[in-house]
């Protein structure tokens, strides 16, 4: 039988990759199954004038939630996510990206983020189910 390809780190996340150019270098820090960044996002990620795209918006609650994964000490792929857009994200708006992380089985975590803006208002919301890949080895 072949053997599993592991997923490799390699900093160019287009997500969180420091090193991706185009990518969108957001910096998340995660702890105890929560993940948390700050960022804005400028008019290169809009889909109508002065709107974010969704695809983006989908794209960091994804993130979010594999971070979560991570702080629980598991590399995962995303098999699912259903993604709920609240109101419009606004070009130049500052948001913050939270998420939470619970293993349900033994190769499950089931995860939940959302995206506000600084008025607390919640922007878009998602739940995924992310399917682990591979235990952290601590270093
Ligand atoms: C020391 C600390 C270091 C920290 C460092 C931090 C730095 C971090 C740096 C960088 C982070 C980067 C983060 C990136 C994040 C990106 C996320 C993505 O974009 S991932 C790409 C998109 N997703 C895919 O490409 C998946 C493609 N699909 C698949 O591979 C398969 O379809 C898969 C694995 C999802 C399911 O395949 P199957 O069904 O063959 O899986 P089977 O192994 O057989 O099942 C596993 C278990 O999961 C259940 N399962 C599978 N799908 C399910 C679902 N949709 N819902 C519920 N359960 C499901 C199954 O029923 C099974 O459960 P039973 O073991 O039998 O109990």
């Amino acid at each position: 039988m072949e053997k599993e390809e592991t997923l490799r780190i390699d900093n160019y996340c287009f997500v969180c990759g420091k090193e991706n150019p185009k990518g969108l270098k957001a910096k998340f820090i995660s702890s105890n199954g929560k993940a948390k960044a700050e960022m804005i996002l400028y008019k290169e990620y809009q889909g109508y004038s002065g709107i974010i795209h969704g695809g983006i918006i989908a794209a960091l609650l994804d993130e979010a939630c594999a971070y979560a994964g991570i702080s629980l000490g598991y590399y995962t792929v995303t098999a699912e996510i259903k993604i709920r857009y609240r109101k419009t994200l606004k070009v130049g708006e500052k948001i913050i990206i939270e998420a939470f992380a619970e293993q349900i089985k033994s190769k499950l975590i089931q995860a939940k983020a959302q995206i506000k803006d600084s008025k607390d208002t919640i922007i878009a919301e998602a739940e995924g189910k992310l399917i682990i890949k591979e235990k952290i080895e601590k270093s």
